[in-house]
């Protein structure tokens, strides 16, 4: 892989999950191409695939669930839906940088966290441990923390905030060009969650990176990504530069996200929340528009037909009720 901002283009995938009542789609026909250099944030209420889309990139879905459709082409690397093993693990950590969501529970607890810092260095081949330290010290400066105190604590001895920031550490340490964070600021306070998303944008610019940040709080990704992706039932309902779509969602399930977050809309009063819950695996339905139970807009064609997702400018939206106004 080249040592430049790759590329990836995700293409009608679709991943399941075994469950008693069969094989369930937890992401659907899923299509979403990040262009080089990028940062795309991909949104949406707890349940909606990203964890599971943003594990496809590391063809690292696990059991019960496996990717069933699509591919996900990564300049350099290929289409790591059909690579396995050694190739595999090489591809992560060296090509793909990742935060797992529960990144404040995936440090070992017997190790100190410089301990697992050689461990992933010599598990990738670097010449240069010494140089690794000090590109992790300089990280955690970088994020507020003392460095080579961090790299001599167990997990116990840090706090939230702490790990997760060690998390971040770990995805960038090792230099890949495609970084995957899933919910990097979750644990953290909003001061702290500004300082580290600021360090990620200069990170990825430093470096040249092509960066996927998973979120369920689209203020983060007003704050930090150049394009936004809204899931909702494992299905992508619309795409777009960040900007564009925050200051003119689309598709009714962006517009209620938008709609009910206090700091995006301005005013603490006029926030509302989106009536309703999302569907999980079981209740999502099988044919027809996944967001209709909770639209204002529905249509008959709504429980019917799946809307496809159609270009609009430099956006993408799946919705009947908009195709129609497009068209009227
Ligand atoms: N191992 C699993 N077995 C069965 N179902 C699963 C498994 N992992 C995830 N799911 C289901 O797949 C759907 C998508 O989950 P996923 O974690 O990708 O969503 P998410 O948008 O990342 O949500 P969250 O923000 O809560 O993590 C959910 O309905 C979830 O219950």
């Amino acid at each position: 892989m080249t040592k430049q901002a790759p590329g990836v283009r995700i293409d009608g995938l679709t991943v399941v999950y075994k469950t008693p009542a069969g094989e369930l789609p937890a992401v659907r026909g899923v299509s979403l191409e990040l262009p080089p250099g990028s940062i795309t944030g991909i949104v949406g209420e707890s349940g909606s695939g990203k964890s599971t889309l943003a594990l496809s990139l590391l063809n690292a879905v696990q059991p019960p669930g496996r990717i069933s459709a699509g591919s996900v082409d990564i300049d350099g690397l290929g289409d790591v839906v059909g690579l396995a093993g050694e190739q595999l693990r090489k591809a992560r950590g060296r090509h793909i940088g990742y935060v797992f969501q529960a990144a404040q529970n995936s440090l070992n607890p017997l190790k100190t966290v410089g301990k697992q810092l050689l461990d992933l260095g010599r598990s990738h081949g670097v010449e240069d441990l010494r140089g690794l330290v000090r590109e992790a010290k300089d990280l955690l400066g970088r994020m507020g923390l003392d460095g080579a105190r961090v790299l001599d604590s167990h997990q116990h001895e840090l706090s939230g905030g702490m790990r997760q920031r060690v998390g971040i550490m770990l995805a960038l340490v090792l230099n890949a060009h495609l970084v995957v964070l899933d919910e990097p600021t979750t644990a953290l306070d909003m001061i702290t969650q500004a300082n580290i998303l600021k360090i990620v944008r200069e990170v990825h610019d430093e470096r040249g990176l092509t960066t996927l940040v998973i979120t369920h709080d689209i203020g983060v990704v007003a704050e930090v990504a150049d394009r936004l992706a809204v899931m909702y039932g494992g299905r992508l309902v619309e795409q777009g530069p960040t900007r564009e779509v925050l200051a003119s969602p689309e598709h009714p399930y962006t517009r209620g996200l938008i709609r009910a977050i206090p700091r995006l809309v301005g005013d603490i009063d006029e926030a509302q929340a989106l009536p309703g819950r999302p569907p999980t695996l079981a209740t999502v339905p099988k044919r027809g528009c996944v967001f209709r139970e909770r639209c204002a807009l529905r249509m008959d064609v709504c429980d019917d037909v799946d809307p496809e997702a159609i270009l609009r400018g430099r956006r993408t939206v799946a919705c009947h009720a908009v195709a129609v106004k497009e068209h009227a």
